[in-house]
């Protein structure tokens, strides 16, 4: 048995990033640079106004309401360069290009128009006002992006603005899903006494989409050390990463730990000194890391968010790869004893947390329903009302 920490340090030492593939940007999302982006030009690539407005020669304004007459217009979109020449303004939107020989835009609201003259109600206006200079943004061969950066919605856009539609990335892990346990039934089917819907692999091919993870097969197994061995097997084969779930306690049709000895995996731990999730298994073969959960369904899945999880986003390349910690005031007083620690389903609201209601490792009702996992240490067996803890916040 290890602790909690010992666990998630050999999840740590034990996996590695795979290897990288080219995507495109739109199928990237969700994924992790493996190399330095460079930019190919300079953004912006031409000197730009930033408002609706006129554009001035700075130093023209020696005064409030200077008028000047207005010598043409620039539109964003359009091709020609354009100049102006000092003593007049141009009409300028956002966007568009800024005439050679203006410095500065004023904008539309200081200013008032009449008889093709505008009247320019600001003074001072200093050199550079509203204006984006070339390069302002990143410079032509800048690191736009580097290597191990998060793809999100803002990453997408910032490199369709370089004119970049193809990187390379960090490959995400092929997953294969093995269930065990004689007395489960697929979902539709009728159930007999002492049957039990099965629903941990659909809990996990959620879990896993919510990474972007997709490439998923599932293999069931009935509780046979053959039939479990051979499942292993073909899995590990086709596999990065291998997550059983049920069949790794300790009773006579408990076959994981078994079968995974079979296959000559080598285990990294066994037992957490945790509840729920006691019973996690963490073996590897040169090439497959496995992870047995335990069967309960809440332990299965507290085991996965905070052991597999991180795991699946090391290989992807990612760096902050457990869920994101924060301490926050409980809600309520709350004690419990033993020896191990423990993971509440809880929820977070208005800056505290509640531990929701059926905290055992068979009901999941209180999974549906929360945001967070609440982590008590032994060390902290009795909170009051205000004190802080440590809450893990579920992905959404
Ligand atoms: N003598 C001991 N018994 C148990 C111990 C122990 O230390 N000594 N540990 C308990 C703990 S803690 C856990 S957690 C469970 C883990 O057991 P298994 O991993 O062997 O899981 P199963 O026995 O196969 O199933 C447990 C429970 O979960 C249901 N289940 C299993 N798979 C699914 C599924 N795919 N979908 C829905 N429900 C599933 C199963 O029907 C059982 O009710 O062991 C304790 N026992
Ligand atoms: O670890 Mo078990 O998950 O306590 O029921």
């Amino acid at each position: 048995m290890v602790t909690v920490d010992e666990a998630k340090r050999r999840v740590l030492t034990h996996t590695r990033t795979l290897s990288a593939e080219k995507r495109t940007v739109l199928n990237a999302v969700g994924y992790v640079l493996s190399e330095n982006v460079l930019a190919g030009f300079s953004l912006p690539s031409f000197r730009q106004s930033s408002m609706d407005g006129y554009a001035v020669l700075h130093t023209d304004i020696i005064h409030a309401d200077v008028v000047l007459p207005i010598a043409g217009e620039s539109k964003a979109g359009k091709a020609e360069k354009v100049s102006m020449k000092p003593g007049t303004a141009f009409r300028i939107f956002t966007g568009a290009p800024v005439p050679d020989g203006a410095t500065a835009v004023v904008m539309q609201e200081n200013t008032s128009v009449a008889n093709g003259n505008v009247t320019i109600g600001e003074y001072p206006v200093p050199e550079n006002k509203n204006l984006r200079n070339i390069g302002q943004q990143i410079r032509e061969g800048d690191i736009a992006l580097p290597s191990g950066t998060f793809i999100s919605a803002g990453t997408a856009g910032f490199l369709k603005g370089l004119n970049i539609d193809e990187i390379p990335v960090f490959r995400k892990p092929k997953i294969g899903i093995l269930v065990t346990g004689d007395e489960l039934v697929k979902t539709g089917e009728t159930l007999s006494h002492g049957q039990v819907y099965e629903s941990n692999s659909s809990m996990l091919v959620a879990a896993l989409k919510q990474e972007g993870i997709t490439d998923v097969e599932i293999y069931y197994s009935e509780d046979d050390l053959s039939a479990t061995v051979q499942s292993l097997l073909t899995l590990s084969e086709r596999n990065d990463v291998v997550i059983a779930t049920g069949g790794v306690s300790v009773g006579d049709y408990d076959y994981v730990g078994k079968a995974l000895e079979t296959i000559g995996a080598e285990t990294i731990f066994y037992k957490i000194r945790q509840k729920p999730g006691k019973p996690l298994l963490f073996a590897r073969t040169e090439n497959t890391n496995f992870y047995a959960l335990p069967g309960n369904p809440a332990s299965s899945l507290v085991c996965y968010y905070e052991y597999v999880l991180p795991a699946l986003r090391l290989m992807s390349g990612r760096k902050e790869c457990f869920l994101p910690a924060y301490q926050l005031p409980i809600s309520h007083a709350y004690s419990f004893r033993g020896e191990r620690d423990e993971f509440l389903k809880a929820f977070v609201s208005n800056g505290k947390v509640t531990s929701l209601e059926g905290q055992e490792s068979f009901a999941l009702r209180s999974f549906a329903i929360a945001n967070a996992l609440i982590y008590l240490p032994v060390s902290q067996q009795t909170v009051q009302a205000g004190d802080m803890v440590e809450v893990h916040l579920l992905p959404f």
